[in-house]
Parts: C-alpha cells; sequence; structure tokens
C-alpha cells in the first residue's frame, strides 16, 4: 500500500483496552467518512508541540529583559529575596468553612508580592485552598492565569471555581476537556459570542465563493472569485481574532495547562502584562521548563502541590541526573525554606492511623486528622457489617517465609507476584463479603507486570474494582486500598519501591483501610520500608499469608469442601475468617482451625520473629550435624515441635542433603530424618505418591485432568547435584515421552483424541482406548492419554476454564502446561507442591535459609485414598459413557 498525505490528523482523546478515541480535524475533501465503506489507517506521529513550546520558553527566558516578571525571575533565580506587600486588609472569605491552616495560606499568598507555595499534604484541601485564592485575587480585581500540568488537573479547578460567579475561561483542545467543561471552553464562548453569526456567514461566503470558482468560465473570473476569498479569509481571521481577544479580555481568570499557555495559542493575542498573577497548581509534578511558560507572564506566582509525593516522569535517566527531575517547587523550598511556604496541616481523608504515619515520616509530624475522618472505618459506610476486616484501618498481610517469590523476569521494571494476587483477591473477597462496594476499593502496585496480573485476575470478578499503579494513582483516593509490594526475594532487592515519595503515595491514597501485602523480610533491607512495616506492626493487625494458605493452596485435600469451593460456593475456610488471627482465641474457639497457625507473628513485628527462627534454626542445625557425625541412620523429632518448627526441620534437613518426612496424623505428627546412601539417585518422596498430587482435578471430569505428575527426585537434592539440571533433563525426558504419547494418538485407531472436552468439536475417531470397568487401561497410560489430548488443546489446562492460552497462556515448568494467566500460579492449578520443592532446591544450592518454603505433608490416610480412588474410577467410567453417548450422536 502507498503512504499519500494523510486524509486527516486528530489529537487521540482516549484510550481503553478495547478502543481508541481520536478527534479528528476536518478531513481534506471529506474523504474520511464513517458511510465510506473502507478502512484506514492510523498513524502515530510524534508530536513535538509540547518540547518545542518548552524550548521557545527557555529561550524567551533567557532573552527576557524588563518585561512584567523581571521581578519575579530575580525571586525564582535567587538574585533578590522575595518581599511582601505591607498593609494587607482582613479578608472576607467565599468558603467560611476554611480551617485555619488554609485561611493562613490564602492570607499568606495574597500578601506575598512575588511568590508564594502551598505546600498540600494529601487530602488537605490544596484545591479548596486555591480556590478560594484566586476568588480573593479576582475580588482585587486581578487577572489571574491559572495552570496545572495536566489537563484534568486543569479541569478540576475549573469545575470547582465554576461553582463561584467569577468569568472563567478554559484553553485547550475541546476535545480534551471534560464534558461539564466543555461550555468554558474558548470554542463554546465564542460560539456563544455575538460575532459568532457574522463569523457562521463569513465562512458561507467563502463556500459560495469557492463553488464560484469552479464554474468559471475564464481566468480573469476565476482570478475575481480568488481575491474574493482571500479578501473573506482575511475578515474572517480578523473577526475570529477580535472575538477571541474580548472572550480572553473578559475573563478574570483563563485556565490551561502550562504548556497550553503558550504564547503561539490564542493568549498571543492579549498585551504582556495583562495578567496579574499566575497560580500554578500540582507544582511539584511539573517540569520546570513546562512552568516557565505561564510564569512569564506575571510579576507574580503562587505555587501548590506536594514535592513530598511523586515527582514528574523523567525517562531519561541522564536528565533525571543532571536536574529535570527537580521541581520548581522543590528547588524553591530547599533554598528559601519556610519564610515562602505555607502547609495545610489539618487532613480530610485519611483515619488517624492511617494519617500518622506519613506525617511522621513525611510531613515532620504536623498533619492532624479532622474530626470528621479521623476515626471513619469500613463498617461506618452503609451497608457495611462490622468484621474482622472492616473494623482495623490498618492491615499487613506478611508473606515473608512463605515462598510466594516475586516473579523472576529479565526486565528490571516489570515484576510480578502471584501469591500476592492471589492474597489480595481474597482480602478483596473478604471486603466485599462484608458489604464493602467494590468501587470503594482499588488495589495498588507499584510494577505494571503486576497491575496487569491483579487486573487479569480480578477484573471480570470485580468490574468496579480499580487496579492502578502507583504512579497512575496519585492525586486519587479510596475507601479500602489494597497495595501489593510485589518484591520477594532473598537478596532483598526492592527496586521501586526504594522511591520514598511512591510509598507515601501508595499509603496516602486510602481513607477507612489500608491493606499492605508484602514480604517483611524482602523489604527490611530498606529503612524506610522496614519503618512502615514496623508502624503497621505496631499500630495495626499483622497476618502471616499463611493464614490465608489454606485457601492459597488447594492441593490440600483432606478437606472435602474443596470440590464445593470449586463450584462457587462458600465453604467455612474459603475465606480466612474469625480465628485466624492467634490472638483472638475466643473466635478461634468458635471456629477452630484444621491446622495449628504454623507461624504467628508477634504483634511486636518481624525483629522478635525472625530472631527467634534464628534461634530455633540454630538449636535444629546442631542437632542434625550432631546426627550426621554419629552412626544413627534414622533421627525422630518429637512430635512437640510447632509445624513452623517443622519447617525449619525439613528445609535444613535439605540443605544438609538428608531425606526427611512426616509420620503421623495432627498432634502426634513428627518428622524423621534419614541418611542417603552414597550414590543413591535422590527419592521420590514417600508422602507423595502421583496418585496423590493431580487429586484437585479428581472432582472435576477427568477429561480436564492434569497430566501425571513426574514424582522423581523433584522436592529432594542435596546442595552439591546440579539441581538445575537434573531439573532440566526430567523436563525433557517429559516432553519426549509427552511428543511420543501425542504421535501414538495421531494413529488411527488410537483413540481418545481430543475427545475428553467436551466442547471440542474434533470427536474421537478410533475406539476408545478406555472401556468401563475391569477393561480400563492402567492409571498411567490414562493420565497419560488425557494429558496428551489435552497438551493438544489451546484453551488453559485448569479444569472449567475456558480462557485461550494461544497468546496470553503461560508454560508451568513443573507440569508442561499452559494456563491462563489467572490460573498460571503452580499452587492454583496443583504444582505447588513441586514449585515448592524447586524453591527448596535453590535454597540449598543459594546456601540461604529461607523459612517458610516447606511443604504441607499432604500424605492421606488410607480411607480417604480409597474413597479418592472410587472416585476416579466412576469418573473414568462416566467419561467413557460419554464419549460413547457423544460418538453416537455424531453417527445419527
Ligand atoms: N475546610 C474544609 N472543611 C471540610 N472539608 C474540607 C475542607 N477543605 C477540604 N475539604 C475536603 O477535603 C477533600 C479534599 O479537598 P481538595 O479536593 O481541596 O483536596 P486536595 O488537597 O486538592 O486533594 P489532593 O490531596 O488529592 O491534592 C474534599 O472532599 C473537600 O471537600
Ligand atoms: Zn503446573
Ligand atoms: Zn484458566
Amino acid at each position: 500500500m502507498e503512504l499519500g498525505d494523510p486524509l486527516s490528523t486528530g489529537i487521540v482523546t482516549r484510550v481503553t483496552s478495547k478502543a481508541i478515541t481520536v478527534a479528528f480535524e476536518e478531513s481534506r475533501d471529506g474523504m474520511l467518512s464513517l458511510d465510506r465503506e473502507s478502512s484506514y489507517r492510523l498513524l502515530k506521529l510524534a508530536n513535538d508541540v509540547t518540547y518545542n513550546r518548552l524550548k521557545k520558553a527557555l529561550n524567551t527566558l533567557k532573552q527576557y529583559r524588563g518585561g512584567p516578571a523581571s521581578g519575579l525571575i530575580d525571586v525564582l533565580f535567587f538574585s533578590s529575596d522575595p518581599t511582601s506587600f505591607s498593609e494587607t486588609k482582613p479578608l472576607k472569605f467565599y468558603n467560611d468553612s476554611l480551617d485555619t491552616s488554609q485561611r493562613e495560606a490564602v492570607s499568606f499568598s495574597l500578601a506575598q508580592r512575588e511568590l508564594a507555595i502551598i505546600h498540600g499534604p494529601p487530602g488537605t484541601g490544596k484545591t479548596t485552598t486555591i480556590v478560594e485564592i484566586i476568588l480573593q485575587a479576582v475580588q482585587q480585581g486581578l487577572k489571574v492565569l491559572c495552570c496545572a500540568p495536566s489537563n484534568i488537573a486543569v479541569d478540576n479547578l475549573v469545575e470547582r471555581l465554576a461553582g463561584y460567579k467569577a468569568h472563567i475561561l478554559r484553553l485547550g483542545h475541546p476535545a480534551r476537556l471534560l464534558e461539564p467543561i466543555q461550555r468554558h471552553s474558548l470554542d463554546a464562548v465564542l460560539a456563544r459570542s455575538d460575532s459568532a453569526q457574522i463569523v457562521a456567514d463569513i465562512r458561507k461566503d467563502i463556500d459560495q465563493a469557492f463553488a464560484k470558482t469552479k464554474k468559471a468560465q475564464d481566468k480573469g473570473e476565476r482570478s475575481h472569485f480568488l481575491s474574493e476569498i482571500k479578501a473573506l479569509k482575511k475578515e474572517l481571521k480578523q473577526r475570529e481574532e477580535t472575538a477571541m481577544t474580548a472572550a480572553l479580555t473578559r475573563a478574570s481568570v483563563v485556565l490551561a495547562t502550562n504548556t497550553g499557555a503558550s504564547s503561539d495559542g490564542p493568549l498571543k493575542l492579549l498585551p504582556e502584562d495583562h495578567f496579574d498573577l499566575v497560580v500554578i497548581d500540582e507544582c511539584a509534578q511539573a517540569v520546570e521548563a513546562s512552568c516557565w511558560i505561564p510564569l512569564l507572564k506575571a510579576p507574580k506566582c503562587i505555587l501548590a502541590g506536594d514535592h513530598k509525593q511523586l515527582p514528574p516522569t523523567i525517562i531519561s535517566h541522564k536528565a533525571a541526573a543532571s536536574g529535570l527531575s527537580l521541581s520548581l517547587m522543590e528547588r524553591l523550598i530547599e533554598r528559601y525554606g519556610e519564610k515562602i511556604v505555607k502547609m495545610l496541616t489539618v487532613q480530610y481523608r485519611m483515619h488517624e492511623a492511617i494519617m500518622q504515619w506519613a506525617s511522621s515520616e513525611m510531613y515532620s509530624g504536623r498533619l492532624t486528622a479532622h474530626p470528621s475522618v479521623a476515626q471513619h472505618l469500613l463498617k461506618d459506610l452503609p451497608g457495611v457489617t462490622s468484621t474482622e476486616e472492616t473494623t482495623i484501618p490498618l492491615l499487613l498481610i506478611d508473606t515473608a517465609g512463605c515462598g510466594l517469590l516475586e516473579l523472576e523476569v529479565e526486565d528490571e521494571q516489570s515484576k510480578g507476584n502471584p501469591g500476592e494476587v492471589q492474597l489480595a483477591g481474597l482480602h478483596i473477597q473478604a471486603l466485599v463479603e462484608a458489604g464493602v462496594k467494590a468501587r470503594d476499593i482499588a488495589v495498588v502496585a507499584p510494577y505494571n507486570l503486576q497491575v496487569d496480573m491483579l487486573r487479569e485476575h480480578l477484573c471480570h470478578r470485580y468490574p468496579e474494582l480499580e487496579i492502578k499503579s502507583v504512579d497512575g494513582f496519585q492525586g486519587r483516593e479510596k475507601e479500602a486500598v489494597i497495595l501489593s509490594f510485589v518484591r520477594s526475594n532473598r537478596k532483598g532487592e526492592v527496586g521501586f519501591l526504594a522511591e520514598d515519595r511512591r510509598i507515601n503515595v501508595a499509603v496516602t491514597r486510602a481513607r477507612r483501610h489500608v491493606a499492605i501485602i508484602c514480604d517483611t523480610r524482602t523489604v527490611s533491607s530498606h529503612g524506610f520500608l522496614q519503618r512502615l512495616v514496623a508502624y503497621f506492626s505496631q499500630h495495626g493487625e499483622v497476618r502471616t499469608a499463611f493464614e490465608y494458605l489454606d485457601s492459597l493452596v488447594p492441593e490440600n485435600y483432606s478437606h472435602e469442601s474443596q470440590g464445593e469451593r470449586r463450584q462457587g460456593t462458600k465453604p467455612p475456610e474459603a475465606r480466612p475468617a474469625a480465628g485466624r488471627k492467634p490472638k483472638a482465641a475466643a473466635a478461634a474457639k468458635a471456629a477452630p482451625r484444621k491446622r495449628e497457625t504454623p507461624f504467628s507473628p508477634s504483634t511486636s513485628g518481624p525483629g522478635g520473629e525472625s530472631q527467634r527462627t534464628k534461634d530455633a534454626t540454630n538449636t535444629f542445625k546442631s542437632t542434625l550435624l550432631a546426627f550426621l557425625e554419629s552412626s544413627e541412620a534414622q533421627l525422630d523429632f518429637p512430635p512437640s515441635l510447632s509445624s513452623h518448627d517443622r519447617m525449619l526441620v525439613h528445609l535444613l534437613a535439605e540443605e544438609h542433603g538428608l531425606q526427611h518426612g512426616s509420620s503421623g496424623e495432627g498432634k502426634e505428627r513428627y518428622i524423621t530424618v534419614r541418611k542417603k546412601e552414597p550414590g543413591q539417585p535422590p527419592a521420590p518422596s514417600a508422602a507423595t505418591p502421583s496418585l496423590q498430587r493431580p487429586l484437585p482435578q479428581l472432582q472435576e471430569p477427568p477429561g480436564e485432568a492434569p497430566a501425571p505428575v513426574e514424582t522423581g527426585g523433584s522436592s529432594e537434592g542435596s546442595g552439591k547435584v546440579d539441581l538445575k539440571s537434573l531439573h532440566l533433563e526430567r523436563v525433557q525426558r517429559e516432553k519426549a515421552r509427552r511428543e511420543e504419547m501425542a504421535r501414538k494418538l495421531q494413529e488411527p485407531g488410537a483413540g481418545l483424541q481430543g475427545g475428553s472436552k467436551k466442547k471440542d468439536k474434533s470427536e474421537a475417531k478410533g475406539k476408545p482406548a478406555v472401556k468401563t470397568g475391569a477393561e480400563r487401561a492402567t492409571e498411567e497410560d490414562i493420565d497419560a492419554l488425557i494429558s496428551a489430548a489435552i497438551k493438544a488443546d489451546n484453551t488453559c489446562g485448569f479444569p472449567r476454564c475456558k480462557a485461550s492460552v494461544t497468546t496470553l497462556g503461560q508454560l508451568c515448568l513443573h507440569c508442561n502446561r499452559r494456563y491462563c494467566l489467572s490460573h498460571h500460579v503452580p499452587e492454583v492449578h496443583g504444582c505447588g507442591e513441586k514449585a515448592k520443592a524447586h524453591a527448596r532446591q535453590r535454597i540449598s544450592r543459594e546456601g540461604v535459609l529461607y523459612p517458610g518454603s516447606g511443604s504441607k505433608d499432604k500424605s492421606l490416610d488410607p480411607t480417604k485414598r480409597a474413597h479418592l480412588q472410587r472416585r476416579l474410577d466412576k469418573k473414568l467410567s462416566e467419561l467413557t459413557s460419554q464419549r460413547k453417548s457423544k460418538k453416537k450422536d455424531k453417527e445419527k
């Protein structure tokens, strides 16, 4: 295809995951039309308008001599000190509910001669204060130019000012403005003006003249019409400019984005000294160069913002390092300090407990919570009942030691943590079940990959839930905010989280409840985060992710209710409810846990708990070392060990290349450790024969059962062998075996091909290999057949999930099958055991103890096994008859 001139150009006004909205200029000769049966191509062009405007402003600044902004420029570049007006009369406030700090900020700003800064921490009514300042300035007869870096921030101000009588005018492309704002736009104002009719008439004349030129008989006639058109166009331009100038002059407040205030736009129509005051909101989020576009237009500026929140995003590290990321506001505060700043100190958003952390970390302890919000909790919202979750402002869900590691992605920018996705889901479920509306909840994560994974997992269930990156949520608020910090690694790498301002923004979005999901061990390598964790431990509720693990790990099949949960009903333990918290003794009695809490952190914080772990580790270590040196072949630990201690022993045993297993049930359970015979290949774990692994799927149609699980020595290993290559080898073998199976299946008469999926249209042609009752092939063969059949399928490997995995699927290295993003987490689809084993291998390889990735003992008692075996048989025969009847249908 050939690229000609564009039919039209336009600007993008909205982008969603499904659609892109573009506002087009009038197209050339009406070539661009939706009526036409043709397709169009959109080309994204680099827009250098902004860049050129910034550059132009800086050049103007450099050459600036003697204009109205001279005095201000001197102050902003420190060649003269800021001054204030001597006499000021008391103000009569438009908004009489302003608090003291807001009133002081208003008075101070008006009294300053060149420069005032309003520092507005989260929820302190910065916009409210600016609106009052603007109204006061207008009342004094001043002309105000009001700007902000983003359209949304400007619109916010327009909306708030529109409630008063001031004449406001919004510059900017109408397509970029919110609908209620559009009537304040320059175009709308012009359309309503007296000259609108005249302008329309001239346009009509021009069109007519054009039509005449086409019909013109000779050259003379044509050139006559052409010069008429030229004259008309000149008149049109003059008329339009006159109307624009009138509208601009009449307005008391002109609002635009920083770059929208450029002199290449309508503002060039105004005299140089038209404005008396420039107000820049969200100034800490603007690059300084963009501020200079409006700043050059007045002798005084008032800057508002919060430099303790995120600065503008600077893509170039070099530019950032050379100072581009330092905002004008911060630069001025660094130099002039308190004498040019007024801070707003009463906040109207957060529960006191949420605010207090931010206040002492970021705002020198100066914030107070307005009584209307100081104690508000989720339970106070209409329709919300009192539960453990809705009565606490602060919750920390600690994944330390739970093996919920971040995904290992090469890209430093994109990190994900599937375990935290699950935990977020469970907490949301608890909140929603208590009556909190999904639209009042936000899930916020610092990494885009995690945001995507959270969306994938939660969006369809809670369409109104908002899931955003921290940076994308700045300036917003929600009743409940769930933060997923993502990072969980042994190196204590925190990446993005190391930006204190990002954490400040994240936490201060919450009004009544903030839940942090994080690995306290990983993030505690960073002082600021460690203090955050300590604050939450001291003032909030701490839960360990272990307390949610019943729901996290579906292969805990000793609970009959598992199957019910899958089908959507809610068994008692699906939601971690009362009794999860160790200290809630009464509640614990009401709903006794099936499994003791393996790891109960003291509320005194992670410090104490890790010390305990360390002590216990040392004790077990010396016991094991003594055993290694002894001639004994087996060592039994007493059943009195807590499950956390048992976990430690498992880990240590692994670290020292010992075989280990659990025996006994419940309170009687104890650990046995055995020495490995030299040269013996790692033995399969006795506790996990193959039948037990794919149990989750036994309750589903077996046609959708998982691949047979290799029981090789995956969960065992001494640190000496190269476990990774062993593992890879095994994966290879498994793959070859599958391919072999698949080939066999393709041979005519092999049967079963693709037939196990109900919706699959390519029905089996041959004779089913599986027959009822006694004729049944061996279990292993069936498993293999089923797995091969499923492998050929393009849908997610999780039972009942019909999501396509052709583009978005993820391969599980443990079972070698593809899953959609909701089910690719090993724990979710039944590979949890293997994933943990894998994690443990890494622990022993790297020699670092990482408590918690130890496995739960899933061995079933013989009765249950028999029961499950019966169920498997039943399902298989169902499957067989199903296939038979389908085949019949087809033959009809
Ligand atoms: N003096 C006050 N009395 C009662 N409520 C107030 C007062 N000042 C602000 N608020 C309330 O606090 C909330 C935040 O106000 P506003 O939108 O002005 O804050 P902001 O500081 O601009 O917000 P952000 O923190 O997002 O920048 C609003 O709901 C507003 O009604
Ligand atoms: Zn898997
Ligand atoms: Zn799926």
